[in-house]
This record gives C-alpha cells, sequence and structure tokens, in this order.
C-alpha cells in the first residue's frame, strides 16, 4: 500500500445477492479456477498499489466472508444497504468515521464492482492520473462497439443511435470521498452508479477507456466467459 500525498481508497460494493445469476451463493463468492470472484477483484486492486487502504462491505449476514484471506491493507465490515448504492453510502461513512483507515474528505475514493474480477490495474491507474490531472471525478468505461438501437416496448426498432458519443459505465468510479458522500446522501433512488448521483448533482465526470475484460459478472452467461478467462490466466502464470 501507497501513502501519498492525495491518497486513494478502494470501497468494494459486496453485498448484493445475485439475483439474475441464480446461484446458491452470491457470484462474488462463485469459484473461477479455484478462487473466489472476490478473492481476484481484491487482488487486482491491491496490484495497482495505488490505494492507502481498500474496503470491503459485505451484509450483516454474509456467511462466506470470513472463509476469504486478503493481502494486508484490506479491511471489511459488514454493513451491506438494501441497494447497491445504499451499500456504498455505508461503506463512504464507515470510511469517512476514520476508525478503519486515517481517510479524510479530499482523499478520492475508488468504487469497485466486487463482481468486475478483471479489472487492469493499468487501468486503475489511468484512471488516477485523470482525476489527479483533471482535478474532478472519472469512471472507467467502454465505449461502445456496436451498433445501438433504440425499440419501442413492443421490440419495433424506432432509431438508429450515434455509438460514438456513448459509452458503457464501468467501475472503478473516483470522486472525492466527501462530495460523492453528499451527492449520494441527496438521494439514491434510481442512481444505479457513483457517476449519476455525481452528474445530478452537476459536477463534471469524465469517462476514461478501459479493457472490455473488466465486464460485470451478472448473468450464467457471464459467469462461463469468467471461468474461460481465469482458466486461461492459470494456464499462463500457473
Ligand atoms: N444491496 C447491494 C446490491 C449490490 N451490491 C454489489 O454491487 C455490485 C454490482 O451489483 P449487481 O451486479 O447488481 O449485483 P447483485 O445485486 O448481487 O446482482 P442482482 O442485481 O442480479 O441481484 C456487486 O458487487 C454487488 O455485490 C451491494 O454491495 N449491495
Ligand atoms: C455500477 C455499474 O456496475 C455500472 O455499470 C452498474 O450500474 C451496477 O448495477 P446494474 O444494476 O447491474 O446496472
Amino acid at each position: 500500500m501507497k501513502e501519498e500525498e492525495s491518497r486513494f481508497y478502494a470501497l468494494v460494493p459486496a453485498s448484493g445477492v445475485g439475483r439474475r445469476m441464480g446461484l446458491a451463493v452470491p457470484k462474488q463468492y462463485l469459484r473461477l479456477a479455484g478462487e473466489t470472484v472476490l478473492s481476484l477483484t481484491v487482488r487486482a486492486l491491491h496490484d495497482s498499489g495505488i490505494f492507502s487502504g481498500i474496503l470491503v462491505v459485505v451484509s450483516e449476514t454474509d456467511a462466506w466472508i470470513d472463509e476469504e484471506t486478503f493481502p494486508e491493507g484490506v479491511s471489511v465490515v459488514r454493513r451491506g444497504g438494501e441497494t447497491r448504492a445504499d451499500t456504498v453510502v455505508n461503506g463512504l461513512e464507515t470510511l469517512s468515521g476514520g476508525a478503519v483507515f486515517p481517510a479524510s474528505g479530499s482523499d478520492w475514493v475508488m468504487v469497485h464492482d466486487a463482481a468486475r474480477p478483471f479489472v487492469d490495474p493499468a487501468d486503475i491507474r489511468k484512471l488516477r492520473d485523470e482525476v489527479l490531472s483533471a482535478g474532478h471525478g472519472a469512471i472507467l468505461a467502454m465505449p461502445m462497439a456496436d451498433t445501438v438501437k433504440e425499440a419501442s416496448p413492443d421490440r419495433r426498432i424506432l432509431a438508429t443511435r450515434d455509438r460514438k458519443s456513448l459509452w458503457r459505465a464501468a467501475t472503478p468510479q473516483a470522486f472525492r470521498l466527501s462530495e460523492l458522500l453528499s451527492a449520494l446522501r441527496r438521494g439514491t433512488e434510481g442512481v444505479t452508479d457513483e457517476s449519476s448521483a455525481m452528474e445530478r448533482t452537476g459536477h463534471p465526470v469524465s469517462v476514461v477507456p478501459g479493457s472490455t475484460l473488466n465486464f460485470k459478472i451478472t448473468t450464467p452467461d457471464d459467469a462461463l466467459i469468467a471461468e474461460a478467462i481465469a482458466e486461461s490466466r492459470l494456464r499462463k502464470h500457473p
């Protein structure tokens, strides 16, 4: 872990149940080539070398977290919320309370989904460089690679959208701790990522293009792809 003038903390919301995945365990505990999704995710964050601390937020009733082992500098709190945004608010409150890490409101926090285990540590450093040079928040995102259609509820195509200005929002999403907490405290209704709370309050936010391997494991098909990636990495670096 690194101590610098501008400190960065990672916050990992890991309190979801994985309804769309439909497994007996939440998807953050799915094993890929022998390792849990959560463990791979935390290692990728740790390998970026930029964080003064990594906070994982699990639900109060989590029955799996005690089996996990993490590198130094990683803490876990049982403060999950009803929604992802509620979990993030709880994690930000824990960070600003200062009891787990010596974080201050002007420090940067990168919120990263537990379910995105293949984030590239180099992309995390690129995101860090972007916020430091821009002086405002930014998120990793993927430029839209497909032709995009807008359709009515009965699936009739209404328009073909110009994909040049469209991005798929990913995580990490990096903001100053106090600014993000106040933006989310204004309400979390319909807020599916941190950026939308910041956009709503008028903060500028940039997109930083990142690897498409940083997809979120959401459905059983995603899990098949994730397993293939993890196995192929294990073969390259046993
Ligand atoms: N109340 C919640 C809901 C989600 N998450 C976390 O937010 C990330 C992205 O959310 P999503 O993919 O929606 O995860 P789940 O809520 O688990 O999935 P589903 O919506 O299919 O139930 C995941 O790391 C998940 O654990 C969380 O910390 N707290
Ligand atoms: C934060 C996020 O991963 C950005 O793509 C996403 O919004 C998480 O939740 P979702 O419900 O799967 O959209």
